[in-house]
């Protein structure tokens, strides 16, 4: 089950969810609709290590927008922090970003029952185009979670995304053991 727009306001009233900024216009029928924030990032890496801490450098989108190109991988942030405490957020594209060719996830698009923090997007774009810092970007839709949770993932041990931030975070996966 989804949440629709006047039980996610409900959560937001019970303090369950939280997206800050939050603007009612960003509202949809079963949906909130999250922004690009200033910070893009890109590996300083051409060739990327899975085992390995692949570092990447963050620069800010100018005022009048930045163009991504096809073949790079580009670690965006929503402008938008959360906290969703008693249900599964999953972030999605949105048909107008989608139509522009723009990806803003690669394989990942849930969250976690706990996850509070801005979200990183894993952005691809199918043909050259320019972006801008506050656009529409996704949006986040929340399931109803079956059962209790044994392990919130804000207090998991090992939760590699964490750690408040308004930047784009590169990927932890070396913190895997494998
Ligand atoms: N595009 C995405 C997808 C998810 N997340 C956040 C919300 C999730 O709660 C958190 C962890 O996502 P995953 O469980 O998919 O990631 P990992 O399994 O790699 O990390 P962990 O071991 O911390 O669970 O990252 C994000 O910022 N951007």
């Amino acid at each position: 089950m989804i949440l629709s727009d006047s039980r996610i306001l409900e959560e937001i009233e019970k303090g369950t969810i939280i997206i800050e900024p939050f603007k009612r216009e960003c509202l949809g029928t079963n949906s909130y609709d999250v922004h690009l924030g200033k910070y893009l990032a890109t590996y300083t890496n051409r060739v990327l290590d899975a085992k390995a801490h692949n570092e990447i450098e963050h620069f800010e989108i100018p005022k009048n927008g930045y163009v991504l190109h096809p073949g790079t991988l580009y670690l965006g942030v929503t402008l938008e922090y959360t906290e969703t405490h008693a249900h599964v957020p999953f972030l999605e594209g949105k048909s107008s970003t989608g139509r522009l060719g723009i990806d803003i996830h690669a394989t990942a698009g849930k969250g976690d029952v706990g996850f509070c923090n801005t979200w990183t997007l894993e952005i691809s774009v199918a043909q050259p185009v320019k972006v801008y810092a506050g656009m529409p970007i996704g949006q986040l839709i929340y399931f109803v979670v079956e059962g209790n949770i044994a392990t919130m993932y804000n207090t998991k041990g090992n939760a590699k995304y964490n750690n408040k931030t308004t930047r784009p975070v590169e990927s932890m996966m070396w913190k895997n053991k494998f």
